[in-house]
């Protein structure tokens, strides 16, 4: 029988690259020796149906947690999942709906949740607008910390109904959405059925609740498209998107209200300014200039009018958290019950930024400190592709109501994001997907 050997555990190094390029030779030469007796045959084989039965046990009890459920045993199972990952753990806590849970902002702002006791279910469709397994990555993370995570639509009204007849929530974070600026051009269509029409299958399920939860949710700071005014306050000009993107996150602020006000739901609007961090969106500029200096790939750096450089409040991940938590525990209460309204619900908007634009050309040279790599830099202007020049944000509003605070510079947050980077993806960076 083959025992492993010093030698062996050499030839089978941790990098995922270097394995695939010596497995060939090695499974030959382990072939050779293993079949080399009936018995050792039959062995291998029973290992291999044995590790194959438990395989597929296992893949089927991921699927029964997490997937809309098919039969009635495993509709009580699924309800069991959502109930305790929903229930709360101190005096005073919330349960929490958290949509988008396996995207970027989702996975960190649940586990923060979950931390302080509070009660958390996560929904998401993993899609693969980027890389899905980053997605799963960050949902095996949520499941280490007890969250369970819905795969499932915001389109899918009769899934909502369910997750709100399992468990009784005191808040839905909606984070879930079409993001990205830029690929609004390519698929217009996306941003219309997650932003608009999923945000409306939500509030309507969020409406029909008993009692109704209160609504904490995803806005952009790109709603203040071509305004000029410098920094952007919460009551500037939103009339004027450069973006679909935009158009579709203005039309939530609209939408939003339209629910407040007729159906007394509590809502809070919170425009996020350029989100960066650890198991960040690998779209993002700050993420796809790593991948590409990392494999010596040139980077395109837009540049605006009059070859003016173009800047970002580029805004670190746990400040954003902190953000999402205090407006939580500030939303107040929805008014109605059973989609009636019995009177007047908050209805807020608060910018979440950092106060501090960076150009992007700084952006690279810090990425280049960080990385100790020059970065092929393609200077070119910018095309309309609904990019605005600069963002800027002025919180004066989320630090009196919510205690909003930013403390990270994009010096101390970028080093962040370049030791997860290269802790994930390793530095040889050959998993990056595009
Ligand atoms: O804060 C927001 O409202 C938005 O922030 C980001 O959008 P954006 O600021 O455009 O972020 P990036 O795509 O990372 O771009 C950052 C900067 O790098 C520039 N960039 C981007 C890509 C590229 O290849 N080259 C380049 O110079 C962009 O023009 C922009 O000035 C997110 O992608 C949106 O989902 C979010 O809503």
């Amino acid at each position: 029988m083959l025992t492993p050997s010093f030698e062996e555990d050499e030839e089978f190094p941790s990098t995922p690259g270097k394995f695939k390029i010596d497995r060939s030779h090695n499974m030959n030469r382990h072939f050779r020796r293993c079949f080399a007796s009936t018995s050792t045959m039959f062995f291998w084989a029973l290992l291999l149906i044995a590790f194959t039965a438990s395989y597929l046990s296992f893949q089927s009890f991921v699927e029964s947690r997490s997937r809309y459920f098919t039969s009635s045993c495993g509709a009580i199972q699924w309800e069991n999942q959502v109930r305790n990952s929903g229930h709360i753990h101190r005096s005073g806590g919330m349960s929490v709906l958290v949509t988008g849970a396996a995207g970027f902002v989702g996975s960190h702002v649940s586990p923060a949740l979950k931390k302080r006791g509070d009660g958390v279910v996560g929904l998401d469709n993993f899609n693969n607008y980027y890389d899905p397994s980053l997605k799963k990555a960050r949902n095996l993370l949520l499941n280490s910390h007890r969250i369970f995570v819905v795969e499932g639509d915001l389109n899918d009204a009769k899934l909502l109904a369910k997750l709100f007849d399992a468990a009784a929530f005191t808040h839905v974070m909606h984070l879930a959405a079409q993001a990205g600026v830029r690929y609004a051009m390519e698929n217009p269509n996306s941003y219309v059925q997650s932003n608009i029409a999923g945000l409306v299958t939500l509030l309507e399920a969020c409406k029909s609740a008993n009692p109704p939860p209160a609504v904490v949710w995803a806005s952009s700071s790109s709603v203040y498209g071509l305004n000029e005014k410098i920094p952007f306050s919460e009551a500037d000009r939103t009339d004027q998107p450069a973006s679909l993107y935009a158009a579709t996150k203005k039309a939530g602020e609209e939408i939003t209200h339209t629910y407040n006000h007729i159906y007394g739901l509590s809502i809070i609007g919170l425009r996020f300014f350029t989100v960066y961090g650890p198991w960040g969106r690998p779209d993002m500029a700050y993420f796809s200039f790593t991948r590409n200096i990392l494999q010596g790939k040139p980077i395109t750096v837009f540049r605006g009018k009059n070859q003016g450089d173009l800047a970002r409040d580029f805004t670190y991940i746990d400040d954003i958290v902190k953000g999402c938590l205090g407006s939580i525990d500030t939303s107040g209460t929805s008014t109605g019950s059973g989609g009636k309204k019995k009177g007047p619900a908050p209805y807020r908007i608060f910018n979440l930024g950092n106060t501090s634009p960076v150009r992007v050309p700084e952006l690279v040279n810090i990425l280049e400190r960080h990385l100790k790599l020059k970065a092929k830099r393609n200077i070119v202007d910018m095309p309309g592709n609904g990019d605005v020049p600069f963002t800027h944000a002025n919180i004066s509003l989320a630090e009196k109501e919510l205690g909003f605070e930013p403390i990270t510079d994009l010096q101390t947050g970028l080093n962040k994001f370049v030791r997860w980077y290269l802790s994930y993806y390793g530095y040889n960076n050959r998993n990056a997907v595009e």
